[in-house]
């Protein structure tokens, strides 16, 4: 069977629903930033796995703001679909979309040049389904790709838990963890390295665990948690998230441990904010830019809680959670951000100086071309 790629800018758009109308973006000029670097060369994040186990339903609601409950309507994937989300987030990768019914030993598979440049592989499992044989294709999938690239991370999403009662959910992660390791222990593959998180497009889980997959491709995350913690330790802010906007996908965040609740929180202040922004914030023809330089929110909840959204670069957002009396020092919130954002440009400035040129330097300086050199 030969695999055929699909453009995605040949294939017909989805309709936006929800938060974010499809043209939200944040300006014009990425196509200059990108110059030198072809799509080919920009590192992967492949999503594979069985047929209807949820893969394009994934991207669809991660990066292209398609309601869950549309994704009822998606036809099978039958070509390799390559989105390349750069020019509208700060996840600078393409994200390639296989069908379920990729043929491994097909001589038109090209897996050297497929995992090659491939930062992470994500495996999706339908968690409602009989996984025996989805094991059996995971267990395939790695071996082959660790062969060709021991680097990329393997990352398995055990899907559509809504389904599943809370313990049944335990119980599921438990024995895919278990059998999984298992086959690749009787493979001698015990340095293959398998990440698992429980996920379902209707909650934040799907967005969590794409935060944590794309947090490990970024190079300057330990830099950013380190000014994260300085920010809130001298700004008495209990949690803070550097946001991608477009995405929901937090970047990064303090050390802190991070609960379910104060990530959708977060979350659901950028679509208030982003919503208020497009009905209000635009010019009557409709031009304009939600999200910008000026973007800034406030929203004091009732139970003495307040939430601060400031604009980092065109791509990021630092969404805070802090106590009411906390705010009170607005003006020392104010000066740390003031410093914390100009850290943050720096970070990625020193991207685009380093003399390094090897690969994960060339990642660094597109990360830093796209977030620091144009905000
Ligand atoms: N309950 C539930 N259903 C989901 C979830 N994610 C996807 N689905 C449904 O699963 C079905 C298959 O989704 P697709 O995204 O088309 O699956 P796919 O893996 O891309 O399928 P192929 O293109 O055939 O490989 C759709 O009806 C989705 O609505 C989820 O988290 N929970």
């Amino acid at each position: 069977m030969s695999i055929p790629y699909e453009d995605p800018t040949l294939v017909g758009s989805y309709d936006v629903v929800g938060s974010f109308p499809k043209s939200f973006g944040y300006g014009v000029d990425e196509a200059d930033m990108e110059e030198g670097f072809s799509s080919e060369e920009k590192p992967r994040i492949l999503l594979m796995g069985l047929r209807r186990s949820g893969k394009s339903s994934i991207q669809k609601v991660v990066f292209h703001k398609m309601s869950p409950n549309e994704t009822l309507f998606l036809e099978s994937t039958n070509k390799i679909y390559k989105d390349d989300i750069s020019s509208t987030s700060f996840v600078n990768f393409q994200i390639w979309d296989f069908p379920g019914q990729v043929d491994f030993f097909d001589p038109t598979f090209d897996s050297e040049m497929i995992f090659k440049g491939t930062g992470a592989l994500i495996f999706v499992i339908d968690a409602q389904d009989d996984y025996v044989e989805a094991l059996g294709r995971l267990h395939l999938t790695v071996s082959r790709a660790y062969k060709v690239n021991p680097d990329i991370n393997f990352e398995v999403f055990i899907h559509k838990v809504d389904g599943l009662s809370d313990d049944h959910k335990i119980a599921t992660q438990r024995d895919i963890h278990q059998r999984a390791n298992d086959d690749l222990a009787d493979a001698s593959l015990e340095k293959l390295h398998l990440s698992f998180y429980l996920t379902s497009i209707y909650d934040h889980s799907i967005f969590e665990a794409f935060s944590k997959v794309v947090q490990k491709l970024i190079p300057q995350l330990p830099t950013l948690e380190n000014l994260l913690n300085i920010f809130i330790s001298h700004s008495g802010i209990e949690k803070a998230f550097l946001f991608d906007v477009v995405s929901k996908i937090y970047i990064a965040t303090d050390s802190s441990p991070v609960d379910m609740q104060s990530y959708e929180l977060c979350c659901d202040m950028i679509d208030v904010v982003i919503d208020v922004s497009c009905i209000y914030g635009l010019l009557q023809d409709g031009s304009g830019c939600a999200y910008d330089k000026e973007s800034l929110a406030i929203i004091k909840l009732n139970n003495t809680t307040v939430l601060y959204l400031k604009e980092v670069t065109k791509f990021l957002a630092l969404v805070c959670i802090l106590r009411e009396e906390s705010f009170e020092r607005k003006g020392l919130i104010e000066y740390n951000f003031h410093c914390f954002r100009k850290a943050i440009h720096e970070v990625f400035e020193v991207g685009v100086s380093s003399p390094r040129c090897g690969r994960s330097s060339r990642r660094s300086l597109n990360y830093a071309r796209l977030n620091g050199s144009v905000v």
